[in-house]
């Protein structure tokens, strides 16, 4: 795979990029998606209950033949009781545990209390049902807050990443790095799909040139650059077979300019409490 592996701070690794879902409207079949990208090569698949497709990316998963060994499963917890959600999500998946499990949510996880959430969690991991157990839209607040009880800190947590808010990520990457969890980026290419700023959009394009690389690839080395595991998707087929050779080093002059053109704007698409 193009960008390789991420060591969890469990001894664990993941490959990265992670093939996303959930983009797709909730509830949509990814059947088709999700096989394509299996049969191009991705290898983990994002999934989460909240999308309401697992069965459909079960159906793909035994479609593809593939050995569970060769895969990496995450799926994430929404609602109702953990420990049911999860065996609920290995039967849809058609697997008996998954590689990583997450809270979806710290706004999901609030009917539980972040403590006892946690707690299920471990005891989860410890029944073998998840190898790797983690968070996803937690908050540095979030993470002090679990830490007091938890007795082990989250492997992965899995929040929007970008140039357009690089400047409201920082505290959190600066405590993810220092607590060993793993920091996973989506929308991360929401800066060239979503708002366009003209220039931001001509730093992209001198230095999709100048690597010889697309302009999508920029922003996916910019993230590889911050040690941050990618999740992304795709339906196009050319955009799959483009994942293995995007990689590339950026410069840390290049990376810097990205910072600083792209941290001007401030647009966060998803889960609008992370900049509380
Ligand atoms: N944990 C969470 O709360 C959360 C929230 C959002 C998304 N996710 C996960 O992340 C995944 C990806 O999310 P995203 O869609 O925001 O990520 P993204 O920013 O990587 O955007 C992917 C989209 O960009 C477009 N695209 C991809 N490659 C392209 C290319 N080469 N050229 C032009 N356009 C291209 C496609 O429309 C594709 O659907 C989801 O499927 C889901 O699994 C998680
Ligand atoms: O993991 C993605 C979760 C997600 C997709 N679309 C949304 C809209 C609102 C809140 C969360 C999501």
């Amino acid at each position: 795979m193009s960008f390789g592996t991420i060591s969890l701070n469990d001894g664990t690794t993941a490959p990265s990029p992670a093939f996303g879902t959930g983009t797709a409207l909730k509830g949509r079949d990814a059947k088709e998606q999700v096989l394509q990208a299996l049969q191009n090569g991705q290898r983990h698949l994002d999934c989460a209950q909240f999308y309401g497709n697992e069965g459909s990316v079960g159906e793909a998963i035994a479609a593809s033949g593939l050995p569970r060994s060769s895969l990496y499963i995450t799926t994430k917890y929404a609602t109702g009781d953990i420990s049911t959600s999860l065996r609920t999500s290995l039967q849809l998946l058609q697997v008996d545990y998954v590689d990583l499990y997450l809270l979806h949510s710290v706004k999901f996880a609030e009917v539980h209390g972040l403590s006892r959430s946690w707690e299920v969690m471990e005891s989860l991991q410890r029944d073998g049902l998840t190898r790797s157990i983690g968070v996803s839209n937690y908050r540095v607040g979030d993470l002090e807050i679990l830490g007091h009880t938890a007795h082990t800190m989250p492997a992965v947590n899995q929040v929007e990443f970008h140039p357009f808010v690089y400047n409201q990520a920082a505290k959190l990457q600066q405590y993810c790095h220092d607590h060993g969890i793993a920091l996973a980026s989506y929308a991360g290419l929401a800066p060239l799909t979503k708002t366009r700023h003209g220039d931001f959009d001509a730093v992209v394009k001198r230095l999709a040139s100048k690597y010889a690389i697309t302009e999508h690839a920029v922003l996916y080395n910019w993230l590889r650059k911050h040690g941050v595991f990618v999740v992304t998707t795709s339906s196009k087929k050319e955009r799959l077979e483009e994942m293995h050779w995007l990689a590339r080093e950026i410069s840390h002059e290049d990376s810097a300019e990205l910072d600083s053109v792209g941290s001007q704007y401030h647009h966060r698409y998803y889960m609008s409490f992370m900049d509380e």
